[in-house]
């Protein structure tokens, strides 16, 4: 074993902070074998699809992924951007709008980078950037406001399996939800409401989710619960009776029994029953992707209105949007509260300055 070498500790260059934020990921591009390459990577982690692997693997390989990428591209091409696949490009202006946010607010420095948990930009790449920049606390932040083992967990695993090759580990400190936080449904708040002044209230309004096999709820993932939780202090801020929303689960793969209700069957079933109009949002997405732009605000869409429904808007995710930045600043700020070096205040900037020209003396000692 080989441990990657970490930059010597360089006495005249100040610890810096390091952010890690962490999306899912998404294709290099919208072409079979850019996504068949995802789909291997996404599909094979055990936090993902919990089947035996000696059981899974072929079926992935034989199967799965002889049938799939065909499929999914032709969803990627439909939402494909100049700039790419919108999950990257979003991510990659939170990423930049946060370092921006974040500046001045410690008594060091801070750098942010983005890390994909599936392609690129990777994980590994991502912890890279931090070690340059000589980051020697790291806070992980999976941008996933409801925990689930499926997609934050998952994340823990990808960090410390890099970690486990460093020679040097630096501090770390991660993030597991931020699905009750104040400023999480403030924002969210927000967003219907804007949407509201433009487009006024629906007849009900839809929260889907993305969706998880049933059976990982059963066995103690907190994440069905998370979301009922985030819906209800969301409405509850609405001040929207029960009748007038509900929530529902996107997204299912496969044959297994998923979380119910499924988005798709409860907008059939509303335009049958004569449910005029629908407003839906996926807050469960820190930013719009293939799963909201095509599933949601197409397909879905077809549904509501095929089935009779008479008016379909999309709530867009929170993306780079002042409010969501300004909430993933203030979580970044509270996570990192004393630690040594980091959090700002008179005195903490006074010791820094104090044991900077102490090294710096003892180094031209030495
Ligand atoms: C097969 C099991 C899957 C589980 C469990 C799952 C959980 C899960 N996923 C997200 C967020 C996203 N998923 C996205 C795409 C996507 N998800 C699955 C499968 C599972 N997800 C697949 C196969 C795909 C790929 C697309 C397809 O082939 O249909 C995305 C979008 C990525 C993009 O490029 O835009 C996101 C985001 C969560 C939050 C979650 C559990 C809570
Ligand atoms: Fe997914
Ligand atoms: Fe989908």
């Amino acid at each position: 074993m080989t441990f990657v070498s970490t930059p010597d500790f360089r006495h005249d260059t100040p610890e810096c902070l390091g952010v890690l934020l962490v999306n899912l990921g998404t294709p290099d591009a919208p072409t079979v074998p850019a996504v068949r390459r995802y789909l291997a990577e996404f599909l094979a982690d055990p936090r993902v699809v919990e089947l035996p692997r000696a059981l899974w693997l072929p079926i992935l390989h034989a199967v799965i992924l002889r049938v799939r990428p065909a499929r999914s591209a032709k969803a990627y091409r439909a939402v494909w951007e100049e700039d790419g696949s919108p999950l990257l490009s979003i991510a990659r202006r939170q990423a930049a709008a946060v370092q921006t946010r974040l500046s001045g607010r410690f008594a060091g420095p801070v750098k942010v980078a983005l890390g994909m948990r599936y392609g690129n930009p990777s994980i590994p790449a991502a912890l890279a950037e931090l070690r340059q920049a000589n980051a020697r606390r790291v806070l992980v932040f999976p941008l996933y406001p409801q925990y689930s083992g499926s997609t934050t967990a998952s994340v823990f695993d990808a960090v410390t399996r890099e970690l486990q090759r460093w020679r040097w580990l630096p501090e770390l400190r991660f993030i597991n939800h931020y699905h009750d936080e104040p400023a999480y449904i403030d924002a969210v708040v927000e967003s219907i409401r804007n949407h509201w002044a433009e487009r006024g209230e629906p007849e009900r309004l839809l929260f889907s989710f993305h969706g998880i096999p049933k059976d990982y709820f059963d066995n103690g993932d907190p994440y069905f619960c998370h979301c009922q939780k985030s819906a209800r202090l969301i409405t509850d801020r609405l001040g929207l009776p029960s009748d007038r929303w509900a929530l529902t689960f996107q997204s299912r793969v496969g044959f297994k029994e998923w979380l119910k209700p499924y988005t798709d069957e409860t907008l059939k079933a509303w335009g049958a029953e004569g449910v005029r109009s629908v407003q839906v949002l996926s807050p469960g997405f820190s930013a719009d992707c293939l799963e909201t732009i095509e599933e949601i605000d197409e397909e879905n869409r077809g549904y509501f209105l095929g089935a009779g429904g008479e008016t379909f808007s999309y709530i867009h995710c929170l993306n780079d949007n002042a409010a969501h930045i300004e909430m993933l600043a203030g979580l970044v700020e509270r996570h990192s509260a004393g630690w040594p070096e980091v959090t700002r205040g008179a005195a903490d900037d006074a010791a820094l300055a104090e044991r900077h020209s102490r090294a710096v003396a003892l180094g031209a000692a030495a």
